[in-house]
């Protein structure tokens, strides 16, 4: 059978509600080429957030044993179930709601145009679930995801990320791929789940200290471990600092590693006394 043409599906879908962060792919190579980067992933049941008129959906029922989309915007989930109402209750399910906490199914990869202005608290709740995930992002967002130590893009985003999974920026998409365009230049991400080379003994509190230690990524880590106790809920981050090393104390917080990171965490949760 022929894709559905991208153009005709935003015609037919109708304009959708602006305030749903709506910047639909009309361009048919990158559409195709979306799927292939999940090539390597079990594709039996694939989740897609944010569908829109479906261009992309099309696409993943061709590859993949059930489709399973979540479409925050009514009119587009409506739509949804009568332009595909041939595959809806046999090899297509659309869920109508907040892909933040919305009950998903349990699907085995999620290949998705995300909402942007959602990405990080979807990625969030997605990264856990240790499924991979082909995501597109602001270039911006993907860059800092997927750096390294020592990089200005390197931060709490890129520490988070890589706790759950390797991370590859798989090609960036223009502004002109999009209609209407964003601002910015997009990226596909992919995300392949694995455990992390460290052990941390604590995820939430080594996320929050992480989270914490770069609010002050300017200062050396000795001093970001003093200043922000507030945010980390140390009761004595001067004993985390007579504890820790040298090496690691002399640093900036960008220039620490995940597992460095997690060693300090670990530290401060045995002398820090944490609240
Ligand atoms: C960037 S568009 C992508 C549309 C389509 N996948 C494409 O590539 O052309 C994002 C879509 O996500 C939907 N959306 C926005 N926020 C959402 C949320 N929190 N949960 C689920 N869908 C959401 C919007 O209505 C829109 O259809």
């Amino acid at each position: 059978m022929t894709d559905r043409d991208p153009d005709a599906l935003i015609a037919r879908a109708g304009r959708g509600n602006p305030d749903f962060d709506q910047h639909f792919l009309v361009d048919d190579r990158v559409i195709d080429r979306i799927p292939t980067y999940a090539e390597s992933f079990d594709r039996s049941h694939v989740l897609e957030i944010g569908p829109g008129p479906g261009a992309l959906t099309d696409r993943l029922l061709d590859v993949a044993a059930h489709v399973t989309v979540v479409e925050r915007d009514p009119d587009f989930a409506g739509f949804l179930r009568e332009e595909f109402a041939a595959h809806v209750g046999d090899d297509l399910t659309v869920l109508e709601g907040d892909a933040v906490d919305v009950d998903l199914p349990d699907f085995t990869c999620c290949v998705s145009n995300l909402p942007y202005s959602a990405s990080s608290p979807i990625t969030f709740r997605l990264l856990p679930l240790g499924r991979p995930l082909v995501l597109m992002y602001q270039s911006e967002f993907a860059e800092r995801m997927a750096a390294e130590p020592g990089t200005s893009e390197y931060g709490r985003l890129s520490v988070a990320a890589q706790h759950y999974a390797d991370v590859e920026v798989v090609e960036t998409v223009p502004r002109e791929a999009f209609a209407p365009q964003p601002r910015v230049e997009s990226a596909i991400v992919r995300l392949t789940p694995r455990d992390p080379d460290y052990a941390v003994a604590d995820e939430e509190f080594f996320l929050d200290f992480v989270k914490a230690l770069f609010t002050q990524r300017r200062k050396t880590v000795r001093n970001a471990i003093r200043n922000t106790a507030h945010i980390s809920g140390l009761n004595a981050p001067d004993a985390v600092v007579d504890a820790a090393g040298e090496d690691v104390l002399s640093k900036r917080p960008g220039d620490l590693t995940p597992a460095g990171f997690a060693a300090l965490a670990d530290l401060a949760l045995d002398v820090g006394d944490p609240a």
